[in-house]
């Protein structure tokens, strides 16, 4: 798939923006704060419902009072439109020109990978970072997946509500608990599945990049099991020890994903070359995923790649990319090597040229 082209308007720099994209690798280049990865930015927030680095009423042009994003999309011979309105007033999404519910109803229409500078310090960070991350991948890919998640989301808002209330709510948080574990265990069990299939795809693409000399695993930490009978007795156990502490501590919310460098954890271990690596591996992997086991190649941004990477590894990991992807965009500072692209947009002050 690919965004064949995007409008935007009162989003950050920009007033009103209408750009027409061709497949391939796009450079997107212009001096530091001209716009480039609020470009980036206004595409992903298609890809998940948000941005990536604000809060939405922060993403208004000063000075304004809404912004909308529009993009027409090109997948398999197929137009879809999306589109975004926000104001203080609240949000709402299309597909179609129809209005939507929540995003949750078009989440995987524009599938997405995306590497920022910013991006290894806040995933290797708390634990949290890292389940947000697998979330928002393998919400794009299932849709089962997505629903398991929302569900359980609801039914843990409900049990933290009720574990903070002072009488004894053993049996209601039964009620609760049941739910959790069936939710629970079919999010783990996708967690599972999909981190086998991520690790040894990362392990094929590593042999191949050399990022990470040494053997490389990814493993899934979780704090339940996938067979939901045995979440909710292990639920039950616990009560007593939730109920102290007035909060959910057992659960799929609470799990976590490591990476290893020869049995090291790079989290504690790493420098940050080797985690810019291990990110890098772990979104390119997420880009064959989609395209070999959910069969829809996604829309690459990559964000200011210069900065990290010598020429070489760059354009090797460009074309890593490309091969698993209908589009891919690069923001750059210069406009090097304008022959590699298949379209170069400047930016300047919030204008495209
Ligand atoms: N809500 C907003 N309204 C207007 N301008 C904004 C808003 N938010 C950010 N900006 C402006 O957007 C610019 C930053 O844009 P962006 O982050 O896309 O830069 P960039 O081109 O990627 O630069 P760099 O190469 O330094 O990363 C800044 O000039 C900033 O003032």
């Amino acid at each position: 798939m690919f965004v064949d082209r995007l409008q935007i308007v009162n989003f950050r720099n920009y007033d009103e923006l209408l750009v027409d994209f061709s497949p391939g690798k796009i450079l997107i280049y212009g001096a530091n704060g001209q716009g480039k990865t609020n470009l980036i930015e206004a595409i992903y927030y298609l890809v998940i419902g948000k941005s990536f680095r604000g809060k939405d009423n922060s993403l208004i042009r000063f000075g304004a009072e809404s912004f909308q994003i529009g993009a027409k999309i090109s997948k398999n011979d197929q137009k879809i439109t999306l589109g975004v309105e926000y104001s203080e007033k609240g949000k709402f999404f299309l597909k179609n020109g129809q209005k939507q519910k929540s995003f949750s109803s078009i989440l995987g229409n524009l599938k997405g990978v995306l590497f920022t500078p910013d991006e290894p310090v806040v995933f290797f960070g708390f634990p949290a970072n890292r389940r947000k991350a697998l979330d928002l991948f393998l919400a794009q890919t299932s849709k089962t997946y997505l629903l398991s998640l929302i569900y359980y989301q609801k039914v843990l808002t409900n049990k933290n509500a009720l574990l903070k209330q002072s009488r004894d709510v053993e049996n209601l948080i039964e009620a609760w608990n049941y739910k959790l574990a069936e939710f629970g265990a079919e999010i783990i069990k996708e967690r599972e599945k999909c981190l086998k299939i991520l690790n040894d795809i990362i392990k094929e693409l590593n042999a191949q990049l050399r990022f990470l000399p040494g053997k490389i695993e990814v493993s899934y930490k979780t704090t339940g099991t996938d067979d939901k009978e045995k979440i909710f007795e292990l639920l039950k156990q616990r009560y007593t020890e939730e109920k102290d502490k007035k909060q959910s501590l057992f659960g799929p919310h609470r799990d976590d994903l490591n990476f290893y460098v020869n049995g090291r954890d790079l989290k504690i271990f790493g420098s940050q070359g080797q985690k810019k690596g291990a990110l890098l591996l772990f979104k390119l992997a997420q880009a064959v995923y989609m395209a070999k086991i959910s069969g829809e190649r996604p829309v690459v941004l990559l964000d200011d790649l210069y900065s990290e990477f010598d020429k070489e590894k760059k354009e090797t990991l460009e074309g890593f990319f490309l091969k698993y992807s209908d589009q891919v965009f690069i923001t750059a500072t210069e406009p090097i090597d304008l022959k590699n692209y298949h379209q170069v947009v400047f930016i300047e002050n919030g204008k495209v040229f």
